[in-house]
């Protein structure tokens, strides 16, 4: 049941609440700060979205792959590219969507519609070419590990 706070920590609250809400608005001043603010974004991705989970997942057992198999390292790279590429383009999808949602909220609008396939099939454009060179450079080399 809710509790009415006394004016005193009322005040203070809000106190509180306006000071954070400034500095979100803050520019961050440092690298470091920069580094946070990235870093919360990785997290908010990786926490809210399926499909960022499920890329990173795919990139390690690639890169687990990769090891295995002992690729040389422009192989690697080009992996390590494609995989980031898909990572990128899922944050830009999550971007989008968010700043979509803030500007019009949950109306339906043809343009917000536009703009959110768009984005995902940027994401799916990107994780189907990821795939298939990852099959091209994985699959020679583990059918022969497995003597086929
Ligand atoms: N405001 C809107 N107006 C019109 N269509 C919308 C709107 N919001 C979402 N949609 C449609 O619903 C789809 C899913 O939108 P949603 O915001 O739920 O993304 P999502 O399911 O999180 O996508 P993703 O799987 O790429 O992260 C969009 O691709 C778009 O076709």
């Amino acid at each position: 049941m809710p509790t009415e706070l006394p004016l005193p920590v009322e005040n203070e609250l809000k106190a509180v609440k306006l000071a954070a809400r400034r500095r979100s608005w803050r520019i961050a001043g440092d690298l470091p700060a920069s580094f946070r603010y990235a870093a919360q974004g990785l997290g908010y991705a990786f926490s809210s979205q399926r499909n960022f989970r499920i890329h990173v997942l795919i990139g390690a057992v690639v890169f687990g792959l990769a090891v295995v198999l002992q690729l040389d390292l422009i192989r690697m790279a080009v992996l390590a590219l494609t995989v980031t590429a898909v990572l990128v383009l899922e944050l830009l999808n999550t971007a989008i969507e968010a700043v979509v949602d803030l500007a019009i909220g949950r109306r339906y609008h043809p343009l917000a519609r536009i703009a959110k396939d768009c984005a995902a099939a940027a994401v799916l454009v990107a994780a189907i070419s990821s795939l298939l060179i990852a099959l091209f450079l994985l699959l020679p080399p583990l059918l022969l590990r497995l003597n086929f």
